[in-house]
C-alpha cells in the first residue's frame, strides 16, 4: 500500500526502497544520504515523509500530539484502511486512553517484579553460557539469542509450555506488518491465522499462571485499573513485542562484539559492563530499525512543511548513528561510549515498557558468557534475518576460548 502524500515542492527527495532486500540488509549507506538530504525527506516509491537525524527523529518521538500512532505504527493508515489485527492499546494508541493503559502496565513491570525475575533469570544464563563455552564454536542466533529469551520469558508472562514456538513467527509477523504490500509482509500475513490464534488464546486469564506479567495484568482489572477487555490485549502486546526483539537485540550485540575482539576482552576483564556493551550495542545496530507515525496536523518541521495525514516514517537506527549527535566516530562500536539517551527503545510516551525485562535477560546473559569465554571471535559468515522493521541475523558462527 501506498500514501497520497503528494511531495510538497522543495522537499529533498530519494527514490530508494526502505523496506528492499538491498537496505534492509545493510541500510547505512542508504542512512547517510537520508541525513545528508535533510531534515525532511520525501520517500517517492511509498509517497511517505521521512526523518533519519538524530535531533528530528527524538523531536517527533517526544511530540506525540502531533506526530500521533493512534492511525498506526506502520505504513498503514487507520484512518483509512483496516488494521490486519485489533490495534494494540499502547503502541497504536495516543493520550489520554494510552496513558491509563501504560500506567497499568508500568506497575506490572516494576523494578519490584524485575528484582524477583533477576533470581529466575539468572540460572539458565549461567547454564547456557556453561554449554557453548564447552562447546567452543556455536551460533549466536540459534543457539543463545533464540535460544535463552525462550527458556525465561514466557515464565515470567506464565504462558502454558504447549505452542510457545508460536511466539518467534508471531513477533516476525507483527513487526513484518508495519511495512508496505511485499513479499515479507505477504508472505507472513498468509501464515498468520493459526498463529493469531493460539496468541490470542493464551491471553485469556485461564491460561495464565499465578504470578506472572499476565495474571498481573488480569489483577489490574479485577482492581479496576483497566477494563476485562483491555487485560487480553495488553498481554497480547507482550507476546508481540517481548520476544523477537530481545533475539535480536541479543543477536546483534554478541555479533558486534565478535567483531571487535579487543572490545570482548576488555568486557571480559570487567563482566559488569555488560549493560554498557548492551547499550552500545542496540545504538550501533538498533533491533527496531523504523516505526511510523501520522501527522494529526499541518506541520513546520526545520524549514519544511508536512501537510495533515502524513506518514512520516522515523528511522531510529539512523538516529543512533547520526554524528551530528554521536561525534565523527558515530559508526564505530564503542562500549566505552556513555550511549544513554539513543532512541533503540523510542522515547516519550510510547519507549519501551519491556525496556527492564531486555536490559535483565542481555545484561545477565551476556555477563554470564563474558565471565567464562577469554575470547570471542567470528567462525563463518552471518546471515541477515530480513524484516520490514526489525535488523538483525538468522545465523552468527562464533568461537569462543575458556577463561
Ligand atoms: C532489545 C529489546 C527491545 C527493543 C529494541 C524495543 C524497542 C521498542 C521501541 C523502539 C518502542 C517504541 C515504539 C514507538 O515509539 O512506536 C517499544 C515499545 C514497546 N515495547 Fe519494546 N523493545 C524491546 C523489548 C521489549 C520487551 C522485552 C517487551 C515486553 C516485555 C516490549 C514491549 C513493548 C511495548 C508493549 C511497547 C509499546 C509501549 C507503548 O506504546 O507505550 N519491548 N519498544
Ligand atoms: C517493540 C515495539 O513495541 C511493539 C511492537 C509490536 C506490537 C506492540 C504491541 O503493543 O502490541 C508493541
Amino acid at each position: 500500500m501506498t500514501v497520497d502524500s503528494p511531495p510538497a515542492t522543495g522537499v529533498p527527495t530519494l527514490d530508494d526502497d526502505p523496506f528492499g532486500t538491498e537496505v534492509l540488509s545493510d541500510p547505512y549507506d542508504f542512512h547517510r544520504r537520508l541525513r545528508d538530504a535533510g531534515p525532511v525527506v520525501f520517500l517517492a516509491r511509498y509517497g511517505i515523509y521521512a526523518m533519519g537525524r538524530f535531533e528530528h527523529v527524538k523531536a517527533a518521538l517526544s511530540d506525540w500530539a502531533t506526530f500521533v500512532s493512534s492511525r498506526g505504527a506502520g505504513i498503514s493508515d487507520f484512518a483509512k484502511e483496516k488494521p490486519w489485527r485489533p490495534p494494540s492499546l499502547l503502541l497504536e494508541a495516543d493520550p489520554p486512553d494510552h496513558t491509563v493503559v501504560r500506567t497499568a502496565m508500568n506497575g506490572v513491570i516494576s523494578p519490584r517484579s524485575m528484582r524477583a525475575l533477576r533470581e529466575r533469570f539468572a540460572a539458565p544464563a549461567a547454564e547456557i553460557a556453561d554449554r557453548l563455552v564447552e562447546q567452543g564454536t556455536f551460533d549466536a542466533v540459534t543457539d543463545l539469542a533464540e535460544v535463552y529469551p525462550l527458556r525465561v520469558f514466557p515464565d515470567a508472562v506464565g504462558l502454558p509450555e504447549e505452542g510457545r514456538e508460536n511466539l518467534l513467527p508471531y513477533g516476525g509477523l507483527a513487526f513484518n506488518a508495519f511495512g508496505p504490500d511485499n513479499e515479507l509482509r505477504r508472505t507472513a500475513l498468509a501464515a498468520a491465522a493459526p498463529v493469531q490464534a493460539w496468541v490470542m488464546e493464551q491471553c485469556q486469564r485461564e491460561n495464565l499462571a499465578p504470578g506472572g506479567f499476565g495474571a498481573q495484568i488480569w489483577a489490574a482489572a479485577d482492581r479496576g485499573e483497566i477494563s476485562a477487555e483491555q487485560a487480553p490485549m495488553l498481554v497480547r502486546s507482550l507476546l508481540t513485542a517481548g520476544v523477537d526483539t530481545t533475539v535480536y537485540g541479543i543477536g546483534n550485540t554478541v555479533y558486534g562484539l565478535s567483531r571487535h575482539p579487543e572490545q570482548w576482552a576488555q568486557l571480559h576483564a570487567s563482566p559488569a559492563k555488560a549493560k554498557f556493551a548492551f547499550d552500545e550495542a542496540l545504538r550501533w545496530e538498533s533491533p527496531v530499525q523504523t516505526f511510523f507515525r501520522t501527522t494529526s496536523r499541518e506541520v513546520e518541521v526545520a524549514g519544511t512543511t508536512i501537510p495533515e495525514g502524513t506518514k512520516v516514517l522515523l528511522f531510529l537506527g539512523s538516529a543512533n548513528r547520526d554524528p551530528r549527535h554521536w561525534g565523527a566516530d558515530a559508526e564505530a562500536l564503542d562500549i566505552n561510549r556513555r550511549a544513554a539517551g539513543h532512541v533503540a527503545f523510542g522515547m516519550g510516551v510510547h519507549q519501551c515498557v519491556g525496556q527492564p525485562v531486555a536490559r535483565l535477560e542481555t545484561e545477565l546473559v551476556l555477563s554470564a558468557l563474558a565471565e567464562r569465554a577469554r575470547s570471542l571471535e567470528p567462525a563463518g559468515e552471518p546471515a541477515p534475518k530480513l524484516n520490514n522493521t526489525l535488523k538483525g541475523w538468522a545465523s552468527v558462527p562464533v568461537r569462543v576460548t575458556p577463561a
